[in-house]
């Protein structure tokens, strides 16, 4: 479980995440959602120790982050940042491998390279798997992202909009393999034997109908404050989403799930 504890992070004097508490439970797949500006990365940032707070601590299974060495830390959560930035001359082989390095520290092994192995089978990047990562197009970039958290093989993967430059079939490709490592807690996960641990996802999106669709639990931020957070069902509503977005939104039932439309 990630425990927040009156979580407070301030910048140029204003509060951008303001007293936050809540807890995220462990397995399965979690969405914090809210506008643009919200602090929903900045959130992101601090339960993965990256920022600190003026007040208020993080807990993640039962230890305060930052009392964690940077070296265990990424051994216990992944974090995929919305702009990872360049990485010139790098295949997507190597920067897949590079999710191993907390465990191999510059000395991959037979399992660092099996996990690999997987990682790139497991997202699709065979084909592509020699190229450099800068000619890949935006989408396969993030693929290649993606993939470089899950062989990092930590109990938590942190995704920063992971969807944003995926197309219809890949999101529901990678949130389909996302829900396989992160199913509901109470069922197995469908790993591969080297890697056998249940993740918890907790991933940022703006995609609501992605989220809807596979989110167990939800974290609604607005303004810095948590608007509301719990589980699907009995957190998510259309006046929810209308007063989060300031916008009116609909939700309605399609077949087995529900579409969020503008009202
Ligand atoms: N380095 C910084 N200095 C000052 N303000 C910052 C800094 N980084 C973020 N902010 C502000 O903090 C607030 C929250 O930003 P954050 O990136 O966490 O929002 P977000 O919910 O992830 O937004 P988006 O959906 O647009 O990505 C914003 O008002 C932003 O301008």
């Amino acid at each position: 479980m990630i425990e927040i504890d009156h979580l407070t992070l301030t910048r140029d004097g204003l509060a951008i995440l303001d007293d936050i508490s809540l807890q995220i439970p462990r397995g399965g797949i979690t969405a914090i959602i809210g506008p643009n500006g919200a602090g929903k990365s900045t959130l992101l940032h601090c339960l993965a120790g990256l920022l600190t707070p003026a007040s208020g601590q993080v807990r993640v299974l039962g230890r305060d982050i930052h009392r964690i060495a940077a070296r265990d830390r990424a051994r216990l959560l992944a974090l995929l940042t919305q702009s990872p930035g360049a990485m010139p001359r790098l295949s997507v082989r190597d920067l897949v491998g590079f999710g191993r390095w907390p465990h191999h520290r510059g000395r991959p092994g037979p399992e660092d390279h099996a996990i690999v192995a997987q990682a790139i089978e497991r997202f699709d990047l065979g084909a592509m798997a020699a190229r450099d990562v800068e000619t890949l197009s935006g989408g396969q970039k993030q693929r290649a992202f993606v993939a470089m958290a899950y062989a990092q093989t930590t109990p938590w993967m942190l995704l920063d909009e992971p969807l944003s430059a995926l197309d219809p079939k890949y999101t529901r490709d990678i949130m389909d393999r996302l829900r396989d490592l992160a199913p509901p807690p109470g069922r197995r996960p469908v790993e591969p034997a080297t890697v056998e641990e249940t993740r918890s996802v907790l991933l940022v999106l703006h995609d609501l109908q992605s989220a809807w669709r596979y989110a167990d639990w939800f974290v609604c931020l607005k303004d810095g404050r948590v608007l509301s957070h719990g589980p699907r069902d009995t957190t998510i509503t259309a006046d929810l989403l209308s007063e989060l977005y300031d916008t009116p939104l609909r939700l309605e039932r399609a077949g087995d799930t529900s579409v969020i439309l503008p009202a």
